[in-house]
C-alpha cells in the first residue's frame, strides 16, 4: 500500500484499507517552540483495531499520540498545525473541550502511574468526578475484570495501588482508563518497564480490548508490534534545513504486510535492524 516520504505532496491520506476511521489527521505538523518535530502527517486510524506506531527514537511517535487526546496542549511551547478529526469533528476547534476529549480518548503511559490511593479509588475516582450515577462497586469490579486484574486484587481493594507489582500497576492504569468508558485508548510504550510475564499479560489484554476499543500503541519492540497490532505505521526522522531532526510517516499498512513486504527502503532497513 501507500508509502510516503517528505518530498511527497501528502495529498492522499493514508488509510490501511479499513472502512471506518475513528481518528483522522490532515497535514498535521507539530512544533516545540520554533523546532519542527513532526511533519505533514495524513492518516486514518481504523475503529476497533490495534494500530502500532514504530520508528527510531525522536521520530515523533509520542508527539503524534499526544495530538490525539490534546495532551500536547499541556506542554509549554508545543504547537499543533493542521487538523485532527475525531468522529469527523475537528479536535482542535475552539468549541471542543479538551477534558472531554481526554475522557473519550484515554491514555496509558510508559511508566505505570496509579494514583497514590486505594486500588478501588484508582478506578472510582474518575467516575465520581464525572458525577456518574452508577454503582461504583460494579464499575470497579467490571473494570478490573476487563483489565484481567480482578482475581489478583479482589481481596485487597483497600490497599494502595502503589503496593502492586509493576505489571499489576500497569493493568490497574488500563482498568482506570477503561472505567471512564473511552472509545480510544492510547498506549505509549505500555510494556517498556515490565518483565516478560507482565508484558505477555498486557499484550493478551490488548488483544481482548480491541473488541470494544480502538487502540494505538507506540512500541520500540518489533515483536510486540507484530504480535499485537492489526496495522503498523512506520515513522522516520530526517534533518531539516535548520539542522534539527523532524519525524514523518513513511509507510502504513496491515502489520503482516509491513513486516513481510515493506515498501519503503527505510522501513526495510529499520526492520532489519540497520538503524534505530
Ligand atoms: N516536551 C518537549 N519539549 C521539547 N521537545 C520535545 C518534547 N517532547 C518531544 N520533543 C522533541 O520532539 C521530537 C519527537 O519526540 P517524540 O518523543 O515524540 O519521539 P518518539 O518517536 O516518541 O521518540 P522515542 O521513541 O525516543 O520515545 C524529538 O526531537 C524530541 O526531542
Amino acid at each position: 500500500m501507500s508509502t510516503q516520504n517528505q518530498t511527497n505532496n501528502h495529498r492522499n491520506t493514508q488509510n490501511p484499507g479499513e472502512t471506518t476511521a475513528v481518528l483522522q489527521t490532515e497535514k498535521l505538523s507539530v512544533y516545540y517552540g520554533d523546532t519542527l518535530a513532526l511533519r505533514d502527517v495524513y492518516m486514518e486510524i481504523p475503529k476497533q483495531r490495534v494500530t502500532a506506531f514504530i520508528g527510531p527514537s525522536g521520530c515523533g511517535k509520542s508527539t503524534l499520540l499526544r495530538c490525539f487526546n490534546r495532551l500536547n496542549d499541556l506542554i509549554d511551547k508545543c504547537r499543533v498545525e493542521g487538523k485532527v478529526f475525531y468522529r469527523n469533528k475537528n479536535l482542535y476547534s475552539p468549541k471542543i473541550d479538551p477534558v472531554e476529549v481526554r475522557r473519550r480518548i484515554g491514555m496509558v503511559f510508559q511508566k505505570p502511574n496509579p494514583f497514590p490511593k486505594s486500588i478501588y479509588e484508582n478506578i472510582a475516582y474518575g467516575a465520581r468526578i464525572q458525577n456518574r450515577k452508577e454503582n461504583m462497586d460494579e464499575l470497579v469490579e467490571r473494570s478490573l475484570q476487563r483489565a484481567a486484574l480482578w482475581s489478583e486484587v479482589k481481596d485487597k481493594l483497600k490497599e494502595n495501588g502503589l503496593s502492586l507489582s509493576g505489571g499489576q500497576q500497569q493493568r490497574l492504569c488500563i482498568a482506570r482508563a477503561i472505567a471512564l468508558k473511552p472509545e480510544v485508548v492510547l498506549m505509549d510504550e505500555p510494556c517498556s518497564s515490565l518483565d516478560p510475564v507482565s508484558t505477555q499479560r498486557v499484550e493478551e489484554l490488548i488483544h481482548e480490548l480491541k473488541e470494544e476499543y480502538t487502540i494505538i500503541i507506540v512500541t520500540h519492540n518489533m515483536q510486540q508490534a507484530s504480535r499485537v497490532s492489526d496495522y503498523t505505521a512506520f515513522f522516520n526522522a530526517e534533518e531539516s534545513d535548520k539542522g534539527n531532526r523532524f519525524g514523518y510517516l513513511v509507510e502504513y499498512d496491515e502489520t503482516g504486510k509491513v513486516f513481510s513486504n515493506p515498501q519503503a527502503q527505510a522501513t526495510k532497513e529499520y526492520l532489519s535492524g540497520k538503524f534505530g
